[in-house]
C-alpha cells in the first residue's frame, strides 16, 4: 500500500476538511479529500467521510469513532481500506498538530481590515455587521484592527456610533451581546481621506502600523466604493498602505466592468498594482448557504449525480425576484440594468456551480477550473431568447407604487430593464440541448431566489391516467430555495391514501428552519472569513469573469444599441407575460408559477 503524504492548505476546519492527500509512492490513490469534519477550529479525526479516487474506482469511506463503518465501493478491498484508514489517521494527527502550531504563531501576527467607503450603504448594511458576527463567533484572529476609510469627516467615536446602529446579535446568544459589541467597537477606528491620495493612504498606513504594534501585519482592504474609483483606491492602497511583511489582499465589489472590454480593462488596471491572488472579486451569492451546499448535494449524494445531465434533466431554472424596486439605488442601477446586476454574476455563478463537472478536489483552483470550462462551453445568448421588462406604477389597496422612471435619480424615458428572462445553452456532452432558463426582476410580487430542476417525463408511465392532467405538473422537480426560508425539496408523485388509485404531487422537504436550529450566517460573513483565511474558492477568478462576460456582452450590446423597448409590467406583479412565451418556446413552464409550487 502506498504511503500517503498530505498537501495541507492553510484552510481552516470550519466548513469541512479540504486538505488533499496524495501517495508518496505509486499511484494507487490519486487524491483524498475530507468531505465533512465536525467542530469549528478543531478536527474530530474519528468521525469523517473520506472520499478517495484510485485509477480504477472512486470510493467513500465513512468512519465513526475511528472505525470504518461503511465504504461505498465494493471493488476496493477492505484490508487495503483498513491500512488506508490508519495512514489517514496518522497524517491527520500531524496536521492537527500543525494547526496548533499555526495558531500559536497567530500571536505574532495581526490582521488589519480597512473598509474603503465606510460611510456607504453596503458598509453599514453588510460589512460591519458581518465583521461583528465573525468577532462574536470567535472567528477573527486574536489580534485584529478594523479601519473605516472614506472622505466623510468622522471621528473614531462617530464611526463607532454609526456602526453600532447596524449591529445585531445572534438570536441564540444574546446574553453577552452588549459586552461583545463594546469590545468589538473598541477595535474599530476611522481615517478620513480621498480615494486617490497617496498622502492620505500613507497616513492610514502610519495608523495601521501603530495598531499592529510590530507584529507581522496582514492587511485586507474591502473596496466598498463605486466602481469608477476602484483603480485609484487600489493604486494608493497597494503603493502606500501595503503590508511589508505579511499578505495584502483586496476585496473588490461588483460591478466588474459593464461588458467584456471594460471588464478586461479593469482587470488589467488592477493587475498593475496587485497579483491575481491578491484580488478577491466578491459575488455575495456564492456565500449563501444553499449555493455553497450545491456541490455537497451533488457530489456527496449518490442519488443526484447520476441524474445530473441531459439524459434525465429536461430544463433548469434560476429565478431571482425582489418585491421592491430600485428605491435609493436608481442612479447606480440605471447604468447597469438587471442583466448586469443579477444575471451576469449571481445567476450565472450559480449556473456554473450547478453544471460543472466533478472537480479534482475541493481546492479553490480545481473548482474554478471546472466553472470556467462550463462558462466557456456556453453559447452567447441570442436576442430572440430574451425578454426584457421595466416596472410601471401600480395602485393596489389604495397605495400607489412608483414606476421605475419615477425615481428621481433615473433619467426620464430610461429603457433600462428591471426584469429579464433568458434561455441559455451549454454546448457540452453533459448538457447539450437542455435549456437553462434565467429570470430576474425587481418590483415583483415576492422576494425569492431559487433553482428549479425539472426532470424528464417517465417513459411509458403506467400511471399516466392517474396523475393530474398536465404532464408537466406530474414530473419530478428538485427545488433548491436559496432564500427566504431556505429549503431543498423534491416533488414526487405519490399515491393518495385510500382504496382508489389517485396520484398527487407531494414534497420530500428539507426545510432548514425545521432541521437546523442554528441561524444561517450572512453571505458576507462567510466571504470575509474566507478572504482573511486566503480561501479563494468562492471568489471569481479573472478568466471566469472573462468567460461570464462573453456569454452576455453581445446580447447587452444589441439591446442597448438597438434601444430595445422593455415590456412594461405593473409594480408588484409577476412580470411581463413575454417570459411565459419564451419558456413555452423552449417547451418549459416556469416552476414558480404553478399553483402548487
Ligand atoms: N449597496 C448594496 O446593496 C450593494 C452594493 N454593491 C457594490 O458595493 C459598492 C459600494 O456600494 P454602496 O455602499 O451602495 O455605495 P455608495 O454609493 O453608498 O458609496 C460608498 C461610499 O463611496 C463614496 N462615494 C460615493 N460616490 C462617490 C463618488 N462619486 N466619488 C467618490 N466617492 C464616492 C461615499 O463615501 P464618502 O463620500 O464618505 O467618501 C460613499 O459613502 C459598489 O461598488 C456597489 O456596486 C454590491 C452589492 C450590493
Ligand atoms: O448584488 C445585488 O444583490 C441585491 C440582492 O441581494 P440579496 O442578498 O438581498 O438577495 C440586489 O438587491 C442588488 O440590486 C444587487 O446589486
Amino acid at each position: 500500500m502506498a504511503a500517503l503524504s498530505s498537501s495541507v492548505t492553510s484552510r481552516s476546519y470550519r466548513s469541512g476538511y479540504s486538505a488533499s492527500f496524495s501517495p508518496v509512492k505509486g499511484n494507487r490513490h490519486r487524491s483524498l479529500s475530507f468531505l465533512s469534519a465536525s467542530s469549528p477550529r478543531g478536527l474530530d479525526i474519528h468521525d469523517l467521510c473520506v472520499r478517495f479516487q484510485s485509477k480504477s474506482a472512486r470510493a467513500s469511506v465513512f468512519m465513526q469513532d475511528g472505525a470504518i463503518v461503511t465504504d461505498s465501493n465494493p471493488t476496493e478491498n477492505k484490508s487495503s481500506l483498513k491500512g488506508l484508514k490508519d495512514e489517514v489517521l496518522s497524517v491527520l494527527s500531524q496536521d492537527v498538530a500543525k494547526v496548533g502550531a499555526e495558531s500559536d504563531g497567530q500571536n505574532k501576527s495581526t490582521v488589519s481590515i480597512t473598509v474603503v467607503g465606510a460611510s456607504g450603504d453596503l458598509a453599514k448594511k453588510k460589512i460591519f455587521p458581518a465583521l461583528f458576527a465573525l468577532y462574536y463567533e470567535g472567528c477573527l484572529p486574536e489580534h485584529f484592527t478594523i479601519f473605516g476609510y472614506s472622505r466623510s469627516k468622522m471621528t473614531d467615536a462617530e464611526l463607532r456610533n454609526m456602526v453600532s446602529r447596524t449591529l445585531t446579535c445572534r438570536i441564540d446568544k444574546r446574553a453577552n451581546c452588549g459586552e461583545k459589541m463594546e469590545e468589538f467597537l473598541k477595535r474599530c477606528f476611522y481615517h478620513s481621506g480621498q480615494y486617490d491620495s497617496q498622502e492620505h493612504f500613507t497616513e492610514l498606513d502610519k495608523k495601521l502600523k501603530e495598531h499592529e504594534g510590530g507584529r507581522i501585519s496582514n492587511r485586507l482592504f474591502y473596496l466598498s466604493i463605486p466602481p469608477n474609483i476602484f483603480v485609484d483606491a487600489v493604486k494608493c492602497a497597494s503603493t502606500s498602505a501595503s503590508s511589508v511583511n505579511g499578505w495584502t489582499r483586496v476585496i473588490v465589489e461588483k460591478p466588474f466592468g459593464r461588458d467584456s472590454e471594460t471588464s478586461a480593462a479593469l482587470t488589467k488596471s488592477l493587475k498593475q498594482y496587485l497579483e491575481e491572488d491578491q484580488i478577491f472579486r466578491i459575488d455575495h451569492y456564492l456565500g449563501k448557504e444553499l449555493v455553497e451546499n450545491l456541490s455537497v448535494l451533488r457530489f456527496s449524494n449518490l442519488i443526484f449525480e447520476p441524474l445530473w445531465s441531459r439524459q434525465y434533466i429536461r430544463n433548469v431554472q434560476f429565478i431571482f425576484s425582489e418585491d421592491f424596486g430600485t428605491e435609493g439605488r436608481g442612479g447606480y442601477f440605471d447604468n447597469y440594468g438587471i442583466i448586469r446586476d443579477i444575471m451576469q454574476n449571481h445567476l450565472l455563478q450559480i449556473l456554473a456551480l450547478f453544471a460543472m463537472e466533478t472537480p479534482v478536489s475541493l481546492d479553490g483552483e480545481d473548482i474554478r477550473n471546472e466553472k470556467v470550462k462550463v462558462l466557456r462551453s456556453m453559447r452567447p445568448i441570442r436576442v430572440e431568447d430574451v425578454v426584457i421588462g421595466q416596472y410601471k406604477s401600480h395602485t393596489k389597496g389604495g397605495v400607489t407604487y412608483p414606476a421605475y422612471t419615477d425615481d428621481k435619480t433615473v433619467p426620464k424615458g430610461s429603457l433600462t430593464p428591471t426584469f429579464a428572462a433568458a434561455a441559455l445553452f451549454i454546448d457540452n456532452a453533459r448538457w447539450e440541448g437542455v435549456p437553462f432558463l434565467m429570470k430576474a426582476g425587481k418590483a415583483l410580487h415576492t422576494r425569492s431566489a431559487e433553482i428549479r430542476v425539472q426532470f424528464r417525463h417517465v417513459p411509458g408511465n403506467l400511471y399516466n391516467r392517474n396523475t393530474v392532467s398536465n404532464l408537466d405538473q406530474a414530473t419530478n422537480e428538485l427545488v433548491i430555495r436559496v432564500q427566504p426560508d431556505e429549503a431543498i425539496y423534491l416533488r414526487i408523485n405519490n399515491k393518495v391514501p385510500g382504496l382508489g388509485m389517485r396520484l398527487d404531487r407531494s414534497n420530500l422537504n428539507l426545510l432548514y428552519s425545521d432541521r437546523y436550529s442554528k441561524e444561517i450566517p450572512d453571505a458576507y460573513e462567510r466571504l470575509l472569513l474566507d478572504a482573511i483565511e486566503g480561501e479563494r474558492r468562492l471568489f471569481i477568478r479573472s478568466d471566469e469573469l472573462d468567460a461570464a462576460w462573453s456569454v452576455f456582452t453581445p446580447l447587452i450590446k444589441e439591446i442597448e444599441e438597438k434601444k430595445r423597448i422593455p415590456e412594461y409590467y405593473p409594480y408588484g406583479s409577476r412580470g411581463p407575460v413575454g417570459a411565459h412565451y419564451l419558456a413555452a418556446k423552449h417547451k418549459v413552464q416556469w416552476g414558480d408559477v404553478s399553483l402548487d409550487q
